[in-house]
């Protein structure tokens, strides 16, 4: 069974199609950029691949089940978006455990994570006095809480410097799950084993 499946999807909003009779498989362990031109619906097919909204048409599966429908299913994805919404007057701990609750993981993981995303220093300053790439490091804590098999990145190293994106490149390079990323890097993209271009509203596998 493939690690994500999609087949004939299609999303409109109100009467505005974003895409249509989109179809591809991951395979487990693969690591996959999708790309396109701004507001192409890269940011729309990770959200539906992540079960945040529904598809107009078609269906997608992760391991063989609908993200929308399955709440345990929605917690072996790691998701990494602009939205990722941390709070700001909290520390970056106070955060994490939050979120652990939330999602029914074990506390104990909050440190593992911490640590992993270089951040244990720092686990006790509130967020609002974090830089961009320590926020950014703390969103890529929040998506590891569940310990993910499926890591969906949406333009992970946007608006970093080179530090920061050096950190979420080799974070996503030495992930030895499936990873699906939306990306404008070419350097994202060189660390992938495939590409996926969206062009006018359909996509296509691109060669690299
Ligand atoms: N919730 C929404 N309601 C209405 N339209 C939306 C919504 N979300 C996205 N869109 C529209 O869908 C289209 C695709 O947007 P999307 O954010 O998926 O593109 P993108 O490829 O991720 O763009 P970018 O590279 O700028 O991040 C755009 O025209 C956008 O305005």
């Amino acid at each position: 069974m493939p690690a994500i499946a999609v087949r004939n999807l299609s999303k409109k909003f109100g009467r505005k199609l974003v895409f249509k009779d989109v179809n591809f498989v991951v395979k487990r362990g693969e690591k996959v950029a999708i790309v396109g031109v701004n507001g192409s619906g890269k940011t729309t097919l990770l959200r539906i691949l992540s079960g945040q909204i529904k598809p107009s048409a078609g269906y997608v599966e992760i391991f063989g089940k609908n993200p929308y429908m399955d709440v345990e299913l929605r917690k072996k994805i790691g998701f990494l978006s602009h939205s990722s919404h941390l709070y700001r007057e909290l520390t970056a701990k106070e955060n994490l455990i939050f979120y652990a609750k939330l999602m029914g993981v074990d506390e104990s993981r909050v440190s593992e994570v911490l640590k992993l995303v270089n951040l244990w220093k720092a686990r006790n300053d509130l967020v609002r006095s974090f830089s961009k790439g320590m926020e950014q490091r703390l969103k890529i804590a929040k998506a590891l809480l569940n310990d993910p098999d499926i890591l969906i990145c949406d333009e992970p190293s946007d608006g970093l410097d080179v530090r920061g994106r050096e950190f979420i490149r080799n974070y996503i390079k030495n992930f030895n799950k499936t990873v699906i990323i939306s990306t404008h890097s070419e350097e994202e993209i060189r660390l992938c084993d495939r590409v996926l271009g969206f062009r006018d509203g359909s996509i296509v596998e691109l060669s690299r």
